[in-house]
């Protein structure tokens, strides 16, 4: 059997920290099949300096300015992630008290935590305030009342950001879109000034900035620049009002290379805003963002075995052992991730739906894919170090995949396969009172 070489390997998003090496897919200096067989199938493989890289990016473009990165945690939310960017100087941004706790049990100072969100619950209030957390971005007006009460009966103030929702189109999947006027999220733009009035008169609250996030996996300028223009309208009114705001959180959103994509770098994009931003003489101001996806989307993959080759009637099924509780957002948003094999082997291809054991027909990873692959290949599933693992379930009582962080030629497992025992540790079985009679 000939082994194709490079020169025939597929397009590989995230390079060049995943790239082939004598025709086997390597992790920076560590080859995945080695990893693959050390640690089974499906298997999240991150890479640490894909990570750290896109984090540069962001940094070259906020240079010289006095501005903080809060890494969007529900993007990959494994502790050693948070670590990483923890150590790197990062900020962290969270949605839940999960994730809060989360995010101090990764070494977060809590003063350089914003917490976002439209439903935060009191007891999460309580603990954010009780930690000592940096900002509350608030997304509505029940909210504000509500966070003054629990501060009132703690007896601290809260600082907080409002979350505006600035009506503009991030030109991205509907489901992933937040700054239009029908999504759920933030204060209408035109609601806000009243909303800012009513948060500086209230005694709990200490306003400190204001919070927009347009949408997630957007790749063009243009939706960026719109939505400063908005919020920077606001600014104007809110100080005009006398209302002085410290900071401008301008959210995350920007997207990555799944298929092609060409969304700008984010030091590019960060250079033209920062222009906009001075034009519009608000340069001074504190910068806050909350990038998700573009620090760690292209900074992992998902290993999977294929596990039979089906040749149905009117179609090729590859079934593999990865499915839609470990990767759902090909179900949830029709998403595209470029899947290729671990070691280029010369093979018959077909053009196949690759999908999972799960019993759902919704349960599939890529469709339409022309492959060269064999029952027992190793694939790697693309670009899934963001949404992912965060978002993996246990349908079908399946254990979520183990997770290994690779830094040059270092490897540490950052979270053990998940058992049947672990899913079982918090059920009940049914007490004797409740037992049908046969
Ligand atoms: C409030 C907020 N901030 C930050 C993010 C991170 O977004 P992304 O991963 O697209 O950068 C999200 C998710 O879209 C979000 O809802
Ligand atoms: N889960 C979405 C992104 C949601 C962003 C959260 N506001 C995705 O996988 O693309």
């Amino acid at each position: 059997m000939t082994t194709p070489t490079e020169a025939s390997a597929p397009r590989l998003p995230g390079q060049p920290f995943f790239h082939y090496r004598d025709a086997q897919l390597w992790v920076e200096d560590v080859s995945v099949s080695a990893l693959a067989r050390a640690h089974g199938t499906p298997l999240f493989i991150y890479s640490q300096g894909a990570m750290l890289s896109a984090l540069d990016a962001y940094r070259r473009g906020l240079a010289g300015r006095e501005a903080l990165i809060c890494y969007a945690v529900k993007a990959n939310s494994s502790l050693a992630v948070l670590q990483t960017f923890v150590q790197a100087g990062c900020g962290l941004d969270i949605v839940s008290g999960g994730e809060l706790i989360r995010a101090v049990r990764a070494g977060a100072d809590p003063r350089r935590i914003i917490f976002s969100g439209v439903g935060k619950s009191r007891a999460d209030m309580r603990l954010a305030l009780e930690l000592g957390i940096g900002c509350f971005n608030v997304e509505s007006l029940p909210e504000l009342d509500v966070l003054n009460e629990v501060t009132s009966l703690l007896g601290r103030r809260a600082p907080v950001s409002l979350r505006v929702n600035p009506d503009v189109d991030a030109r991205t999947h509907p489901y992933i879109s937040t700054g239009l006027k029908d999504n759920k999220f933030g204060i209408a733009h035109d609601q806000a000034l009243d909303a800012y009035r009513h948060a500086a008169s209230l005694p709990g609250l200490e306003v400190v900035g204001i919070d927009c996030h347009i949408g997630s996996q957007i790749t063009e300028e243009a939706p960026y620049l719109d939505a400063m223009d908005r919020v920077l309208d606001l600014v104007a009114a809110v100080e005009a009002d006398g209302i002085a705001l410290r900071h401008i959180d301008f959210g995350g959103g920007l997207g990555i290379d799944y298929q092609g994509e060409t969304p700008p770098a984010a030091d590019a994009l960060w250079a033209r805003l920062l222009q906009r931003l001075d034009q519009r003489g608000f340069g001074d101001k504190a910068l806050l963002i909350e990038p998700g996806r573009s620090l760690v989307g292209n900074a992992g993959i998902c290993v999977t075995e294929s596990l039979y080759v089906k040749h149905g009637a009117h179609k090729h099924f590859l079934i593999v052992d990865a499915a839609m509780n470990d990767l759902p957002r090909p179900a949830m948003y029709e998403a595209y991730h470029a899947i290729v094999p671990v070691e280029l082997l010369d093979r018959p291809s077909h053009v196949y739906d690759v999908v999972g054991p799960v019993c759902e027909s919704g349960d599939w990873l890529g469709r339409d894919r022309r492959l060269a692959v064999a029952s027992g290949d190793l694939l790697a599933v693309c670009s899934t170090g963001a949404y992912c693992m965060s978002m993996a379930s246990n349908y079908n009582t399946r254990g979520r995949a183990a997770e290994v962080l690779v830094a040059g030629n270092q490897t540490q497992v950052i979270r053990e396969r998940e058992t049947v025992d672990d899913q079982l540790r918090l059920e009940h079985g049914l007490a004797p009172a409740l037992r049908p009679r046969t």
